[in-house]
């Protein structure tokens, strides 16, 4: 069996989902468990829904009307008013409703997750609609009663041991019976709770169920050839790769590159099952393959991106050396307010990290800092990472911009810059 993922690009539109019918057709027959992700930018319309109704704003029922309006005009596209999928997708949009009558009790985080899931179950209502409208045999499978997750709200951890039997048990029995369709991104607690899996997390869920289900390959259907030496939003020139290793692409997503998540990797590495990313504008293009063996040609040197960082400085307030044991407190306030970082590098007498911003964590983190240390700050920075950097990328890379930190590896370059 198969498993593809069709990420935000390839439903944004009524056309996208005419197309993955198009694609899926391709594959009639094969075994296909179909991982979908919320509708073209969604999942950032409800992050913003969520603020305002935290914050009570007086555009929380603007955002909210907007968001109804682009799916229903999608809708309205594909299928008869009198189709059954109009009901259905009204039924999940009032679980916002509900959520958002009274004024906000529970932490952010939770609020979060129970209205922005929101967007993966509207949208694969419809592409499984869609799918059987077409002619393609389908069933809309509700993930969270088979990822489940702790209750780490925003970044479930996955309950491997109960999730590959909750898979193992049903879905087999379902594939035979036709194309499975479910959400990305979204998973289960114990207590029946929503949970998401990290921004961009859908990558992850079809690497999930391809491991827990043996599958041959996991497909992701990208709006781009395959992985390219770097983003073609950013840069020109780029070339694609065949063919990249696991280890290769684990490093890639590790420092950044949008394209896959980067928890994708590991499950298919540990289960051995390929990864490919192809265009899903031209089905039949081979696209990239990762695997064990993929071979790792670098034309080009990788360039990854990463913008909206902070760097930060931390300092003893009565000037001492920065100990091991002042490190192992500041890792342990970064973990608690669940920052990752990026980059690091100590000096005798400060501590110096870059990480992406998350306004709330941020806060929470420099609060928690302020305590014990002194602490400086520069934000609205762009990380800038070169793998098989060669002799004049790095210069080339950061010509004209303020270079505020800069680590070198035998593979690696990292640059923070203004
Ligand atoms: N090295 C890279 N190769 C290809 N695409 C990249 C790379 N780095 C970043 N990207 C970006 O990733 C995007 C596709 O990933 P993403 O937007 O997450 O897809 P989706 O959400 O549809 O699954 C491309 O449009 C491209 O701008
Ligand atoms: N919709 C979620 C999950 C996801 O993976 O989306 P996409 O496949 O469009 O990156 C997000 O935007 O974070």
């Amino acid at each position: 069996m198969l498993v593809f993922k069709f990420g935000g690009a390839s439903v944004k539109d009524a056309g996208g989902i005419i197309n993955l019918a198009s694609v899926v057709k391709k594959y009639s027959d094969q075994q296909l468990l179909i991982v979908v992700s919320a509708m073209g930018k969604t999942t950032n319309a409800l992050e913003r829904l969520t603020k305002a109704y935290v914050d009570q704003t007086d555009d929380m029922h603007d955002i909210f009307n907007d968001i109804k309006e682009y799916h229903y005009n999608i809708l309205s596209e594909l299928f008869e008013p009198s189709h059954e999928v109009f009901d259905d997708v009204a039924n999940t949009f009032v679980e916002i409703d509900w959520a958002i009558e009274d004024e906000p009790h529970d932490s952010y985080d939770f609020i979060y997750d129970q209205i922005v899931s929101i967007g993966e179950l509207v949208s694969t209502r419809i592409v499984s609609a869609y799918l059987n409208k077409d002619g393609i045999k389908s069933q809309w499978l509700d993930v969270r009663g088979y990822i489940h997750t702790d209750n780490t709200y925003r970044e479930g951890i996955v309950q491997w041991d109960k999730t590959r039997a909750s898979i193992g048990k049903d879905i087999p029995a379902l594939l035979a019976k036709g194309a499975v369709v479910t959400q990305g991104f979204l998973g289960g607690t114990s207590e029946n709770f929503t949970t998401t899996l990290g921004r961009e997390g859908s990558d992850y869920t079809a690497s999930i169920f391809a491991a827990c289900l043996g599958a041959e390959s996991v497909t992701t259907w990208k709006d781009v050839p395959g992985i390219l030496n770097a983003d073609p939003k950013f840069f020109a020139d780029t070339v694609k790769f065949d063919e990249l290793s696991y280890s290769e692409a684990i490093e890639m997503t590790y420092y950044g590159a949008s394209v896959i998540h980067p928890k994708t990797i590991k499950p298919l590495q540990n289960a051995k099952i390929p990864l490919l990313v192809k265009p899903f504008t031209d089905p039949t293009a081979p696209g990239t393959v990762i695997k064990e063996d993929g071979v790792n040609k670098f034309e080009k040197p990788v360039i990854i991106l990463k913008q909206n960082q902070v760097l930060l400085s931390v300092s003893t307030k009565d000037y001492s050396f920065i100990s091991e044991d002042h490190l192992s407190e500041i890792f342990r306030l970064f973990a608690q307010s669940q920052v990752k970082i990026n980059v690091m590098q100590t000096s005798a007498l400060s501590f110096s990290v870059c990480f992406d911003f998350y306004e709330e964590r941020f806060e929470k983190l420099l609060a928690n800092l302020q305590q014990d240390f002194k602490v400086k700050y520069n934000n609205d920075l762009t990380l800038i990472t070169i793998r098989h950097y060669g002799q004049n990328s790095v210069a080339e890379l950061t010509a004209g911009k303020k270079v505020l930190l800069e680590q070198i590896s035998r593979n690696t370059a990292q640059v923070v810059v203004r």
